[in-house]
């Protein structure tokens, strides 16, 4: 399980995490909700190792992570699947995939098939340069990318954004199913609020670089809930 304690987190002198605790336990889905700018990028890099933690603690599975770099995290099963996607523009499909390798040991250097019965399409566009994919399949992609990885826990930054709905449903089904199937632990950010609703087993909502609500999914539709996710 993963457990942030008590974390903050500065860009100079400003401050975009205050005091943020949660938990996403394994074999769950636990989605972190807010409007534009108030810190869920920022946690999801306190999380990956993309910057550092001013105070508090990031521990998976018993093994603390602050100050660990961010292939390190891989390595003990942080799979990440970041904004906007980052798919290597001029590599194949093929080769975006196996840029996944680097944490895995020498025996496990193969894109499981696994990966290929979660997105078909991936198969059918290996030899395609990872540029030339729509959104949604460079989400796939990088989805795919993380999982070959091996990760302990998947966590996606918006993996909805800028993606048509029959991918998005996709890409629910595909989160939904490594759930059940693997047990990994799945962190989820997103504004999307329909698609958490469906997928998580555990929200919570930040606001202005603090946690503000927590509770199961169904807490979401709460007027204090929506208080906080209303632009
Ligand atoms: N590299 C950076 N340098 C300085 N300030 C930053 C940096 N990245 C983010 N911030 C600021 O930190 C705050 C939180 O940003 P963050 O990206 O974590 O929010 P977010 O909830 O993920 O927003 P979005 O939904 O737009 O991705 C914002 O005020 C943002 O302007």
């Amino acid at each position: 399980m993963l457990t942030v304690d008590n974390i903050n987190l500065h860009y100079g002198a400003a401050q975009a995490l205050r005091g943020v605790s949660i938990t996403a336990p394994m074999g769950k889905i636990t989605c972190v909700l807010g409007r534009n700018g108030v810190g869920k990028t920022s946690l999801l890099r306190a999380v990956t190792g993309q910057h550092a933690t001013s105070a508090g603690k990031v521990t998976f599975n018993d093994t603390i992570m602050n100050g660990m770099a961010p292939y390190n995290r891989a390595r003990l099963g942080v799979g990440f699947v970041p904004q906007g996607r980052e798919v290597f523009p001029l590599l194949t499909v093929k080769e975006n995939l196996e840029s996944g390798f680097a944490p895995v040991a020498r025996k496990d250097r193969f894109v499981p098939e696994e990966i290929f019965a979660l997105f078909p399409i991936l198969k059918s566009m290996l030899g395609r340069r990872g540029g030339d994919l729509s959104g949604g399949q460079q989400q796939q992609l990088a989805i795919g990318r993380a999982l070959v990885t091996r990760p302990k826990i998947l966590v996606l930054d918006e993996p909805t954004e800028g993606i048509q709905p029959s991918i998005i449903k996709d890409i629910g089904r595909a989160i939904q199913y490594l759930r059940d199937s693997t047990g990994m632990a799945i962190l989820l950010v997103e504004q999307y609020l329909d698609f958490c609703r469906e997928l998580a087993d555990h929200v919570y909502i930040m606001d202005r670089g603090e946690i503000v609500h927590e509770g199961p999914a169904e807490t979401l539709d709460t007027p204090e809930a929506r208080r906080h996710l209303t632009v």
